[in-house]
């Protein structure tokens, strides 16, 4: 038994099949569980499965949408002072409060540019590829892309719940008319009769 095949079935802690003879199978072997790690062919198809498994859910994972936070450019332009500052690049909004001090451009670049998009500010002062990967902490969500519609006005028919008591104060006005008509009727009919 040779050095290698020794230190196999010390590793795996059995007897290692005779095909087990490449040294690199030595390497998967232990790494995977041991009636998988006899044989190096179906232990490099486990492995390549897993990576395929591990690769089609992040693509799942990619297609999933995510739940944004989405805020108005005003709300984010109230977030404009050195405790509470939040910093607008290309649509995407950034809490930076906790990292003014830590800023190399320094904060008082970040507080100038709230209240705005300020994509081009931060185009032009060169950030590298890590100052975008840093950013991603500071992500809390996207402008709101719908366009602001104007609060529409409900017209709600008053409802008129005294109807009937308002009729009758209106009704009360007006008695004089119907009394009259009735008055003039009496004298009419009266007269009429003692002609007869
Ligand atoms: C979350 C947002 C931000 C992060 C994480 C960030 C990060 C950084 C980092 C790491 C640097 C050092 C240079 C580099 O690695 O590129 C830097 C420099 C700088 N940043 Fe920012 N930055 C942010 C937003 C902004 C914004 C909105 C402005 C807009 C004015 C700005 C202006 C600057 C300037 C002027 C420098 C100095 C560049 C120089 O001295 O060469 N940064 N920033």
């Amino acid at each position: 038994m040779g050095f290698r095949l020794g230190l196999r079935r010390g590793l795996l802690g059995r007897r290692v099949s005779p095909e087990v003879q490449n040294p690199n199978a030595v390497a998967v072997a232990v790494l995977l569980p041991r009636q998988a790690a006899v044989d190096p062919s179906r232990s490099l198809v486990i492995l390549g499965r897993r990576r395929l498994e591990a690769t089609e859910q992040r693509e799942r994972e990619e297609e999933m949408p995510t739940l944004t936070k989405l805020y108005s450019l005003e709300e984010a332009a109230r977030h404009n002072t050195a405790d509470d500052c939040w910093v607008v690049v290309d649509g995407k909004i950034y809490d930076v409060t906790k990292y003014l001090d830590d800023h190399p451009g320094g904060a008082d670049v970040l507080l100038e540019v709230t209240g705005k998009d300020a994509k081009e500010e931060f185009d032009d002062a060169g950030h590298s590829e890590s100052a975008k990967e840093l950013m991603q902490d500071y992500f809390i969500g996207e402008l709101d892309p719908t366009p602001n519609i104007p609060e529409m006005e409900v017209f709600r028919k008053e409802q008129d719940v005294n109807f009937a008591s308002k009729l009758m104060a209106n009704a009360a006005q007006y008695w004089p008319i119907p009394a009259t008509v009735v008055g003039i009727s009496v004298v009419i009919a009266v007269l009429y009769a003692r002609q007869k």
